[in-house]
């Protein structure tokens, strides 16, 4: 009988990863960050609040952020009240309902015009990669698409389910080794999150929840990530150059996440912003080291809108010039923290922006660029991206 003496390894692609196409989604309700408090003080029966209602307003001012599109209507909220109480018990069915239906509903809608772009059937997608921080369901979300969009069934998916902000970038880290090391493969990249996990009334004693409640917001991104684009067809947007993450050292549980039954509930310390702003040079000169970059103004900029004093901290400790995280700033107005979809909404943007003030590349003229993700831990992913002529 003849024996095979080791299995035949996967042919790896000839170029690096990059992006083939991009497309985002938002439930259609969103809401006015400046009409925000009154709205939230008076479905959560707050109103005597007074107090904590001005500090929130002061919040919702000062967080350069114009609007929100949330999956959680106001009807919805009136008739599952238990919502609207800081710590009321149940909710998670109520919280459950709406994941169920708003994230697969979003990816799907995503995931459906990043194909469109791609120009390729979906019969040619090998791969599937899917995060999202909302929901416990199986089978997950990954499977509902392949419904939905009616993918190859044999197309071999990955979740990445709960790991917070940081996953887009994860997942552009996962997609790029995917790819590389499979021959001809295209992977489907989609993040969908909603805030409803973590939706709750005000409490005096827990501020940040109410930081939590001034800056989140729903969306979904979808991207198509394929090396050796196939000339005439695919249009690549961006190369993934190199992608790499780290744990910032002493942070713990400074950024946290704790599904209970009462939904999620997160920690925010108040030194996060300075905690990742004094770490961002050390992430930035060992990404760059290859290329002898040193002046981070030559770079375009992608950061995950974690919060507005976030990325003013990266914005001075990195030295950047006026206008270098006007991408990131614009969805951070538009939007709030959509978490992992942040990231992949600004280079939507970024590209979009590029091509409208008349650049010669898809990073507003620049050749490299960096993509920050930030989340639990903290955790800080660092995605190396180079532009593509437009
Ligand atoms: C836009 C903010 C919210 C407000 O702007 P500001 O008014 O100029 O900021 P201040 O620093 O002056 O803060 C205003 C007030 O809020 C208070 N504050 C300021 N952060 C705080 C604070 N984390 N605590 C509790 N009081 C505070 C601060 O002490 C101050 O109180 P007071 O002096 O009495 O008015 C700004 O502070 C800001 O962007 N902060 C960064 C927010 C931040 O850390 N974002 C990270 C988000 S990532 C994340 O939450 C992920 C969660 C997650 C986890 C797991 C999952 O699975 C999913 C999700």
């Amino acid at each position: 009988m003849a024996h095979i003496n080791a299995f035949p390894r996967a042919q790896g692609a000839d170029g690096p990863a990059t992006v083939l196409a991009i497309g985002t989604a938002n439930p259609a309700h969103f809401v006015d960050q400046m009409e925000y408090p009154d709205f939230f003080f008076r479905i959560t029966n707050s109103e005597d609040k007074t107090e904590l209602k001005e500090k929130f307003k002061r919040i919702c001012e000062n967080s350069a952020i114009r609007k929100r599109h949330m999956s959680l209507t106001e009807e919805i909220l009136k008739e599952n009240p238990n919502l609207c109480g800081y710590m009321e018990q149940p909710s998670f069915d109520a919280r459950q309902k709406v994941v169920l239906e708003a994230v697969p509903k979003m990816a799907a809608e995503s995931a459906e015009k990043a194909i469109k772009e791609w120009g390729r059937p979906t019969s040619d997608i090998t791969h599937l990669v899917f995060c999202s921080a909302a929901g416990l369901d199986l089978p997950g979300v990954d499977y509902r698409l392949i419904q939905k969009l009616g993918l190859p069934t044999s197309i071999r998916r990955v979740m990445l389910y709960n790991v917070g902000c940081h996953a887009g970038a994860s997942a552009l880290r996962l997609a790029k080794d995917l790819v590389e090391n499979n021959k001809g493969a295209r992977a489907l990249v989609v993040s969908s999150e909603v805030n409803v996990m973590f939706f709750r009334g005000p409490d005096d004693d827990h501020f940040e929840n109410l930081i939590g409640q001034a800056l989140f917001g729903d969306g979904s991104a979808a991207l198509i990530v394929g090396a050796d684009p196939v000339e005439g067809v695919e249009k690549p947007i961006y190369e993934i150059s190199s992608a790499s993450q780290v744990m910032v050292p002493e942070s713990e549980e400074m950024v946290a996440g704790h599904l209970r039954e009462i939904g999620l509930t997160f920690h925010l310390a108040k030194k996060v912003p300075t905690i990742v702003g004094s770490n961002i040079v050390r992430c930035l000169q060992a990404a760059f080291a290859p290329m002898g970059i040193t002046d981070w103004n030559e770079l375009f900029w992608i950061v995950h809108t974690g919060g507005r004093a976030i990325i003013d901290q990266v914005e001075a400790n990195a030295g950047l010039a006026a206008g270098k995280l006007a991408a990131t700033r614009h969805v951070l107005s538009e939007h709030g923290n959509m978490q992992s979809a942040s990231v992949l909404f600004i280079m939507d943007e970024m590209r979009k922006r590029s091509a409208m003030e008349g650049h010669a590349t898809t990073g507003q003229g620049c050749q490299w660029g960096v993509l920050f993700g930030f989340g639990p831990g903290i955790s800080v992913e660092t995605v190396v991206l180079r532009s593509f002529p437009i």
